[in-house]
């Protein structure tokens, strides 16, 4: 009846996982409780859950990757205690959890925290940006989005039930096959990422048409801001990396459900198949991911320098170029597994001409910041740190690019150091520092600038003393993922970064506590202008939060820098209109589709990892109707009326006077 599924899969004899996942549990039942007895639930549902505009999906996009930060954040915090203490010892994690909490925490990382939070920054910005109303397919959007949190779920439920991966973030075989891993761990991060992988699809999808096919009038490509570009370059590399990774996930649940023997060592199955189709979507995948990093970088740099981007169209190119030369690299994860000195070379080049075009950019930055009257606001120190961590980190990078020497460092601490190095530097403060930078926009008031600044110094430091420490153990020969060791020499470096975890806590601390501060203090430091760091593109143009649907008129661009050239000319026509020329404005209606998609798609994911069929059929059936009943839907749309739209626009103008007069004088 319920496939492999009883008692036995939940975990009595392991405190840690069952007493946490205890609190978790706890816990959303008390959220639950609270917003059913405030009666808070129609709202929830109404305005969020079944949401789809962008704006709020992008909210929600980044709520989950806060939620999953914490817990990838536990994760390794776990992993630094154990490693600090685990000298000639067992530490006090067995090897089986260890080796489930380094693969929970990388996948956590990557597809919850990392991915989710680029791409609600990208649904969030890019149509403001663009000056139009919504993404291309606003339901669409939200099945996305469901679908993410529905991956989230699942690998959050191994947790109590069952067990995850032992096989480290990227599942390698043979060890991932049904003979070395023949419980449901490899199934539940296969099936997670399956269902979390069409929803990025999805996403990826509706980013690239809105980029291409909605921009508003006079907004062509050469005047895009940067976030937009790299928006743009992400997206298509998730369209064109994501199915590979569908495809070659699939291959391997085929090998372990219907004994195929895609990537097996007997049977005429080839492992070095599963490597290359991994790594040819995994390397894209960090780029997809530092990518959008880059774009927040470039606005609030110039923002911040008052200036002007320095050399716009070298960066679109830059950018560009990352894009396409970032499909040409991947083999130099596994230079060490025999393709030869010739294969290598060319991928050992290829790789290291990928720093040309990130130099470029790191130039422009420079420069861009050079002669302007700089303001250190968080979001500019978040930036300027980036640049400096960023350098180290893609210096390490082009070192391991080198084959002989990654034939020293490959799989070594030193190279768990080189992608921390870059995607916390990178992609974890670029996330930071577009948080910091449009969550006014979002939400109408300013995060606390003292708590804000506090987190970037702890973080900053933190982040330091963490990772500094595993390149030189690396350089000792110490490897990734071990549970203990006996080399003495190591040790001294592993309690140095444990103890940098610990300053690290201290900053993510210091960030829930400007949260909470922020939201306190919500009345003095809201902001009434809609433009509260003087910026230059179309998102600072309408009031904050936004209406529904964003701008009342199209605005129209005449240059980059479309909204600070039209507070230079004061010319305002985007939003002072005092004559009479409201028009009806349509809207998509909300739709539950995603949630009801999702919901279904949960129930078939969890079937699937304990083969209970009938519900496998069930869920299957389910979000299929889901589908059918969502495309026959006649009146997907709504209007908001002129009069409507004409009320809440001079709401909004009579609050921003004071900045059009101040335009006036700039
Ligand atoms: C956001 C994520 C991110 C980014 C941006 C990068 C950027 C780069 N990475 Fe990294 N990498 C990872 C995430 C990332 N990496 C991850 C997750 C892994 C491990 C996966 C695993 O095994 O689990 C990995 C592993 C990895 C390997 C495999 C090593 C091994 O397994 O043994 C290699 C080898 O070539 C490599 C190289 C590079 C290079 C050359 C860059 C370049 O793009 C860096 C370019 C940037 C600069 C160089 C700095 C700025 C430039 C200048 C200031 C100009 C002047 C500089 C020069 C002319 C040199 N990376
Ligand atoms: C908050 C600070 C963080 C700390 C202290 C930390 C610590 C660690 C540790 C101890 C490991 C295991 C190293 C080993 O192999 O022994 C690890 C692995 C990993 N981390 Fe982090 N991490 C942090 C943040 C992140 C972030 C933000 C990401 C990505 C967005 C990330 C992605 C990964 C990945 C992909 C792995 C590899 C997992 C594997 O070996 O399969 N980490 N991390
Ligand atoms: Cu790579």
């Amino acid at each position: 009846m319920l496939g492999k599924l009883d008692w036995s899969a939940i975990p009595f004899d392991q405190p840690i996982p069952l007493v946490a996942g205890a609190v978790v549990l706890v816990a959303i039942l008390g959220v639950l409780f609270w917003v059913v007895v405030k009666g808070h639930l129609p709202y929830l549902w109404d305005e969020w859950i079944t949401s789809v505009d962008h704006k709020r999906i992008g909210v929600m996009y980044i709520l989950l990757a806060s939620v999953m930060l914490l817990r990838g954040g536990s994760d390794a915090i776990m992993m630094r205690i154990q490693q600090a203490v685990a000298y000639q010892s067992q530490g006090y994690l067995p090897p089986e959890h260890y080796n489930q909490i380094f693969s929970a925490h990388g996948t956590i990382m990557i597809f919850f925290v990392a991915m989710p939070f680029v791409i609600g920054l990208m649904n969030l910005v890019v149509p403001l940006q663009l000056g139009v109303r919504d993404v291309a397919f606003p339901t669409l959007n939200s099945v996305g989005f469901w679908l993410t949190a529905t991956g989230a779920l699942l690998v959050n439920i191994s947790l109590v039930v069952g067990e995850f991966a032992r096989t480290g973030w990227l599942a390698f075989p043979p060890l991932s096959g049904l003979s070395y891993s023949p419980g449901v761990g490899v199934d539940y991060y296969a099936w997670s990422l399956q269902i979390s992988g069409v929803g990025t699809l999805v996403a990826g999808i509706n980013l690239v048409t809105t980029v291409l096919k909605l921009r508003t009038k006079g907004m062509n490509y050469l005047r895009m801001p940067m976030f937009c570009w790299t928006t743009l370059a992400s997206n298509l590399l998730i369209v064109a990396a994501f199915p590979i990774l569908t495809a070659t996930l699939a291959m391997l649940l085929l090998d372990r459900y219907l004994g195929f023997h895609f990537f097996t060592n007997e049977a005429g199955g080839n492992v070095m198949m599963f490597m290359n189709l991994i790594w040819a979507w995994g390397h894209p995948e960090v780029y997809i991911l530092v990518l959008p990093a880059f774009g927040i970088f470039s606005e609030v740099v110039s923002t911040f320098s008052g200036k002007a981007l320095f050399g716009y169209r070298s960066m679109v190119l830059a950018t560009m170029a990352i894009c396409v030369v970032s499909f040409m690299v991947w083999l130099h994860h596994f230079f060490t597994m025999g393709a030869g000195p010739d294969v290598n070379a060319i991928f050992g080049i290829a790789s290291m001409i990928i720093a040309i075009p990130t130099g470029v950019k790191i130039y422009n930055w420079l420069f861009t910041m050079y002669g302007g009257r700089i303001r250190f606001a968080t979001p500019m120190l978040w930036s300027v740190g980036f640049m400096v961590t960023f350098i180290i980190g893609g210096l390490t990078g082009v070192l391991v690019a080198v084959p002989p020497a990654d034939f020293m460092l490959h799989n070594s601490m030193f190279l768990v150091a080189h992608f921390h190095n870059v995607i916390i530097g990178g992609v974890l403060f670029g996330a930071f520092a577009g948080f910091e930078y449009w969550f006014p926009k979002a939400f109408g008031f300013r995060l606390d600038e003292r708590w804000g600044k506090a987190a970037f110094w702890f973080t900053f430091t933190g982040f330091y003393v963490t990772f500094m420490p595993l390149y030189i153990a690396g350089m000792l020969g110490m490897t990734r993922r071990l549970q203990h060791y006996d080399v003495a020499a190591w040790r001294p470096w592993m309690i140095v970064a444990a103890f940098g975890m610990a300053v690290l806590s201290i900053g993510v601390i210091c960030q829930i506590m400007q949260l909470v501060v922020s939201i306190r203090n919500r009345e003095a430091l809201r902001d009434r202008t809609g433009d509260p760091w003087d910026g230059r593109s179309l998102e600072w143009a309408t009031s904050s939060p936004p209406p529904v649907f964003n701008f009342a008129f199209h605005p129209d661009v005449r240059g980059e820098d479309a909204y600070w050239d039209m507070k230079t000319r004061a010319q305002q026509q985007s939003f002072d209109h005092d004559v009479p020329g409201y028009q009806d404005i349509e809207m998509p209606r909300n739709s539950p589709t995603g949630f009801i998609c999702a919901f279904f798609a949960s129930i078939m994911g969890f079937a699937l990892i304990w083969h209970i069929w009938w519900m496998v059929i069930l869920g299957g059936i389910g979000a299929f109707a889901t589908f059918v009943v969502f495309a026959w839907r006649d009146h997907d749309e709504y209007v908001i009326p002129a009069e409507e739209v004409a009320r809440i626009d001079r709401i909004n103008l009579e609050e921003r006077r004071s900045l059009v007069s101040m335009a006036g004088a700039v």
